[in-house]
């Protein structure tokens, strides 16, 4: 069986990418996002980066963010990917991976058939889709809400473009089954790995990975 990728989203301490790195995930997220009870300061995540692990991609959560915010972040974060997570056009993820020069990573929210007609043009500029669960209507958050999707509406998108990843409400329990309905390679957490709202839980950040099936550390 080929191994999962799993994304651990919205680390804030030295311990949370220990116990990421240890549990076997490929990515870890820093949230930028300051309403975020996940969000760190350029200063905090610069901090993380230059100690996380050689290999594990090293993501960038920013929203809607205009240049002089990636700037910031980019000349001071050692960063693998940016990931939007706002409501950018594939004109913005395209002029963001020409300024920056870092693979991007263009988020969609998901809840009918027609949002996945909406992939495809983002599928010709991004180098990874991330789809996830739309928000709930009057949600102070983007993304991070423990939300999920009728996982059947990506089963019947048959031919991709670029590498994609599953996000929106995935725990411990139900991820080896998204994974079974939707077919991703990769997947995505944020909530569903802490104990409370921005403490992430090694146990379930553990349990995550395994029940994926991310390759053993
Ligand atoms: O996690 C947040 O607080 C957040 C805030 C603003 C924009 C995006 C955010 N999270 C993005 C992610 O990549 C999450 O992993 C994804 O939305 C899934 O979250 P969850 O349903 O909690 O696993």
């Amino acid at each position: 069986m080929m191994d999962i990728r799993v994304k651990i989203c919205g680390l804030k301490t030295p311990q949370d990418i220990v116990a990421a790195a240890d549990a076997g995930a490929a990515y870890i997220g820093f949230n930028f996002f300051a309403k975020s009870p996940r969000s760190v300061t350029v200063e905090e995540a610069t901090a993380l980066a230059v100690e996380a692990p050689v290999g594990l991609c090293k993501v960038a959560l920013v929203v809607n963010p205009d240049d002089a915010m990636l700037d910031e972040i980019t000349s001071a974060v050692p960063l693998d990917m940016i990931q939007l997570h706002g409501q950018e056009t594939p004109e913005r993820v395209a002029e963001v991976k020409a300024r920056y020069g870092l693979p991007v990573m263009k988020v969609l929210g998901v809840s009918t058939a027609e949002d996945i007609q909406r992939i495809e043009a983002y599928e010709a500029v991004a180098d990874q889709i991330l789809v996830d669960a739309k928000a709930p209507k009057g949600a102070v958050l983007p993304g991070g809400n423990g939300v999920t999707f009728d996982w059947g509406l990506l089963a019947r998108k048959k031919y991709w473009r670029t590498p994609w990843m599953l996000a929106g409400g995935l725990t411990p329990e139900n991820v080896a089954e998204a994974i079974r309905v939707t077919g991703a390679r990769q997947v995505d957490v944020a909530s569903g790995a802490e104990s409370a709202p921005g403490v992430k839980d090694p146990a379930r950040i553990r349990a995550f990975c395994e029940a994926a099936g991310a390759p053993r550390r």
